[in-house]
């Protein structure tokens, strides 16, 4: 699903590339993990398969075509959906307004579908009262759960998650690992996900770690 063909980067300001012709591939239907050590890269390798940067050489494919080609903009509104460490939910809605207000932005196909919204939302464990309330009323790990659920009303196959278990516990922790299965197993859809928590990593089907500007299958 997502390629990339000799992929390097680096920041203009940096002395040094933070990786080098990166040859990897993304498919559909697995849950991947990015592990590396603080500032090895792996944010901004997340960034540019997101198509929130654009590479300083080699490509980034989605399907078999260049993020270029689509258009960054038009790649992130249809393609990809993001889940981050602090969960960007728009707080002053409710978690229902939340998935609504997605579906309508990137025109999914259940847009407008409430009913479609709360039983997704009640399937994660959000039930309709919780739906309802603003989304700052509830716990971190349900925030986090909302914050997956939104890119799970969208049409979009590619999920990337950025320290999505970051300020979790371990018991919320496994719940968002299982919705990430869920995504990646029962919608067909490939998730990225970067840790820097090796037992996190280890539930994942696939590991690759940035190590010495390259990417090594664990
Ligand atoms: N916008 C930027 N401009 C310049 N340098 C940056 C920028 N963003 C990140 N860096 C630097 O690039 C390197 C890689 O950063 P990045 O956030 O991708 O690493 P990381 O592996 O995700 O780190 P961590 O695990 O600590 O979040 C770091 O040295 C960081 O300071």
């Amino acid at each position: 699903m997502i390629t990339t063909k000799n992929l390097t980067y680096w920041y203009d300001n940096a002395d040094e590339k933070l990786f080098e012709d990166i040859n990897l591939q993304f498919d559909a239907g697995k849950l991947y993990a990015i592990i590396g050590k603080s500032g090895s890269g792996k944010t901004t390798f997340l960034s540019l398969i997101a198509g929130l940067d654009t590479p300083k050489s080699g490509t980034v494919e989605f399907e078999g075509e260049e993020l270029k080609k689509i258009g960054l903009m038009n790649y992130r509104k249809k393609c990809v959906s993001m889940v981050f460490q602090s969960y960007n939910l728009l707080t002053y809605m409710s978690a229902l307004d939340n998935l609504l207000c997605a579906m309508a932005i990137t025109g999914a196909k259940h847009t407008g579908d409430k009913r479609y919204a709360l039983s997704l939302l009640d399937k994660i464990g959000i039930d309709e009262d919780n739906a309802k309330r603003k989304v700052t009323k509830l716990s971190g790990g349900q925030q986090q759960r909302v914050a997956i659920a939104r890119t799970m009303c969208c049409d979009s196959r590619f999920v990337v998650a950025d320290e999505p278990t970051g300020n979790l516990d371990e018991s919320s922790t496994n719940d968002v690992l299982e919705l990430f299965k869920q995504i990646a197993h029962e919608q067909n859809k490939c998730v990225v996900i970067v840790t820097h928590e090796f037992d996190v990593a280890q539930k994942c089907d696939s590991i690759i770690e940035l190590r010495q500007k390259k990417f090594e299958q664990v």
